[in-house]
C-alpha cells in the first residue's frame, strides 16, 4: 500500500484567473492505494458525505483510467468540496503521485499534471490544471496551454473557508467572456507584480498583485459577507485579500506576524452577518509527499 498527502490550493489569485495557483500548508488530503483488478473508492472526512465513491464521478478515477491503473483507493477528506481549496485537485493530485508510484509509471510530478487535470474536467467540466499543479508540484505556478512553471515560495497565508458551498462548475458560469483593453493592461500589471512578489517573498508586493477588477468582482456576489471580510482582514493588517479559487474561500497575504489578527478577524466578521467559518493560519508550501 502507498500513501500520499496532497495539499490544499488556492487558485488563481485574483490577477491570474485560470493560470496562478499556490499550495497550502494546510489542510490536504491524504489518499491511499492498493493494486486491484477494477478501481473501487472509499471517502472519509471533511464533507465525505458529498463525494460519490463511484470511479466514473470521482477525480480520482479519471486519474486511475489515465493512468490504467485500477486500485483500491481510500480518500481521507482534509480540504472539504466546494470549497474553492481546490478539495477535488487534492485528491486528483494525491492519487496521481501514488498510482504512478504504485504501478512503476515513471512519470515526471510535470507529467501528472495533465492527468491529474482529467479529474478537473469530470467535476467542473474543463480541464483546468491551475489546482493539480500547485498540489502537485508545490509553491507558486504559472500554467498556461502547454507549460507549467513552478517557484518555490513560502508567503504567510490566511484561507478562511466560510460553511456555504460554492461549486466551481457554478461560479465558472459567471465569469465575463470579454474585458476592456483597460481592465487587461492592470491585470497583466498585477499579475507580473504578483510573480515578482512569490519570486522575492514578498508579501506587499503579493498582496498590491492580487488586485482583480474582471473575474473577481462577478465571484464575490456569491460569497455572503465577502466585502465586511475582506475589510476586515485589511484592517488585522492583510497586504492583500480575493476569492480563493472560486470561492467561497477566501485568502488574504500577510506577514507572519499578522495572521493570528487576520484569521480571528475575518471569522468574526462572517459570524456577523451570520456564516460560520473557519481560518486555516498558513503559507505557499510545498507539493504533495509519498509515504512508501
Ligand atoms: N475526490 C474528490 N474530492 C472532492 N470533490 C470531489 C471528488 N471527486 C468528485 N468530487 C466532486 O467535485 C465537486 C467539488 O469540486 P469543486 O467544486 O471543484 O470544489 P473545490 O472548489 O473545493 O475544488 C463536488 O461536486 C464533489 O462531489
Ligand atoms: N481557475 C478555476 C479554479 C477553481 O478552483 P477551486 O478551488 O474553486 O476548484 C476557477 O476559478 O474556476
Amino acid at each position: 500500500m502507498l500513501t500520499v498527502r496532497a495539499p490544499a490550493t488556492s487558485a488563481n489569485l485574483g490577477s491570474g484567473f485560470d493560470v496562478f495557483g499556490v499550495a497550502l500548508g494546510t489542510p490536504a488530503d491524504v489518499v491511499r492505494v492498493e493494486r486491484a483488478p477494477e478501481t473501487t473508492i472509499t471517502v472519509t472526512g471533511a464533507g465525505s458525505q458529498y463525494i460519490p465513491e463511484d470511479p466514473a464521478k470521482n477525480t480520482v478515477g479519471a486519474v486511475a483510467e489515465a493512468l490504467d491503473a485500477p486500485a483500491h483507493i481510500r480518500i481521507d477528506k482534509g480540504v472539504r468540496p466546494s470549497s474553492g481549496l481546490g478539495s477535488s485537485a487534492a485528491s486528483a493530485a494525491a492519487a496521481a503521485v501514488a498510482l504512478n508510484a504504485l504501478y512503476d509509471r515513471g512519470r515526471s510530478r510535470e507529467e501528472l499534471v495533465p492527468i491529474a487535470a482529467e479529474g478537473e474536467a469530470l467535476v467542473s467540466g474543463e480541464a483546468h490544471a491551475d489546482n493539480v499543479a500547485p498540489s502537485l508540484l508545490g509553491g507558486f505556478t504559472v500554467v498556461t496551454d502547454d507549460s507549467v512553471t513552478q517557484v518555490d515560495a513560502s508567503v504567510p497565508v490566511v484561507a478562511c473557508l466560510p460553511e456555504i458551498s460554492v461549486s466551481t462548475r457554478d461560479a465558472r458560469g459567471v465569469v465575463p467572456q470579454s474585458a476592456t483593453m483597460d481592465e487587461v493592461v492592470t491585470t497583466v500589471g498585477n499579475a507580473a507584480t504578483l510573480t515578482v512578489g512569490m519570486t522575492r517573498d514578498d508579501p506587499v508586493l503579493v498582496g498590491e498583485g492580487l488586485t482583480d477588477d474582471i473575474v473577481t468582482p462577478e465571484r464575490t456576489k456569491l460569497i455572503d459577507g465577502y466585502d465586511r471580510v475582506r475589510e476586515a482582514a485589511l484592517e488585522a493588517g492583510a497586504t492583500g485579500v480575493t476569492v480563493s479559487g472560486a470561492g467561497p474561500g477566501i485568502l488574504a497575504v500577510c506577514h507572519r506576524r499578522d495572521r493570528r489578527a487576520i484569521a480571528s478577524a475575518m471569522v468574526d466578521a462572517f459570524d456577523a452577518v451570520g456564516v460560520e467559518s473557519r481560518a486555516y493560519q498558513t503559507a505557499v508550501s510545498d507539493g504533495a509527499t509519498l509515504y512508501r
